[in-house]
């Protein structure tokens, strides 16, 4: 089962507060998407509408061409994975993955006792005692071994430690590859996690400023290096992001179509021609000078 996501001129207030305004975007269903804001942006608000735990103020949203909220058929076919407080919580890991299995349709008891093994997680120890980078291997642990159609991972590493950060992608990974499906993905390890994309969304202040794919996104952004009067001649009327100056050498990102005749032309007057990464050009998208 594949489910598409469309979320429709949707708004969402808290109070007179807007944290969402009016965004519309389509998920094509068996792809990995990577969520992108700043603090604040609204990043964990989009993500809770999808998620049904709350309504949008305007606009409306389908999972699988269906409206999930309060809607029990399309929610079990959808994880969300957020940072949950867990303060409260004496169950032990391996009740929680029995809850899991109870609630979850497609649940993979084999699967999440290999993620434990891996994640090395004491399966007799209560959630609360935990460490915080232990819980969100539980709750990674969950969200993949929950197999369902649509999963949302809301900042979904929190606390966890580089290798066991490793060992999510590659699971990640793992799993789409065996079995397709939508997931989102909400981070602000950028540089560490962009291959894992397909598509990249980035939000600003409440508003979609970006969604793309992630191969045409970064081979839309180069860095120009040379001679400051060629580098400047070069990149008029170019969308320009940043500009470092150093004696005469100059270097400015720019963000648009470079056309292989643009770029033999800037090899043959001595320019360097590099592509930026997904990180350079979220920070220089949402900064707050542009
Ligand atoms: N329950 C709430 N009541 C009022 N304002 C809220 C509420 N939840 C979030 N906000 C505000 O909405 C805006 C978006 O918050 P949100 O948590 O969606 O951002 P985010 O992109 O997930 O941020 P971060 O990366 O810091 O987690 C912020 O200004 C936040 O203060």
């Amino acid at each position: 089962m594949i489910f598409d996501i469309e979320v429709n001129n949707v708004s969402l207030k808290y109070k007179d507060f807007a944290a969402l305004n009016n965004i519309s975007f389509k998920l094509k269903g068996g792809q990995i998407y990577g969520l992108l804001g700043r603090n604040g942006a609204g990043k964990t608000s989009l993500l809770s509408l999808l998620a049904s735990f709350r309504q949008p103020t305007a606009g409306n949203i389908k999972i699988g061409g269906e409206t999930p909220f309060e809607n029990a058929d399309i929610m079990q076919h959808a994880s969300f994975i957020y940072d949950k407080d867990y303060k409260d919580e004496w169950n032990k890991v391996s009740v929680m993955l029995k809850f899991a299995e109870r609630y979850r349709l497609n649940f993979d008891m084999d699967y999440a006792r290999q993620l434990v093994d891996r994640f090395k997680l004491p399966l007799n120890k209560p959630v609360n005692k935990l460490s915080k980078g232990m819980q969100s291997a539980m709750n990674v642990t969950i969200g993949l071994a929950s197999r369902t159609p649509v999963i949302i991972f809301d900042e979904a590493y929190l606390g966890m430690d580089a290798p066991n950060r490793e060992i999510f992608y590659k699971e990640l990974l793992e799993e789409q590859s065996r079995q397709p499906r939508t997931m989102i993905l909400s981070t602000h390890l950028v540089s560490e996690m962009d291959y894992l994309f397909d598509e990249v969304l980035i939000i600003d202040k409440g508003d979609l400023v970006l969604h793309k794919n992630y191969e045409d996104l970064v081979s839309s952004g180069f860095s120009i290096t040379g001679d400051s009067n060629s580098v400047d001649t070069f990149v008029k009327g170019m969308q320009k992001l940043n500009e470092k100056e150093l004696g005469n050498t100059k270097s400015v990102m720019v963000y648009g179509d470079l056309s292989e005749e643009m770029r033999l032309e800037g090899q043959r007057i001595g320019l360097e021609i590099g592509q930026v990464s997904l990180q350079d050009l979220f920070i220089y998208l949402t900064s707050e000078e542009d």
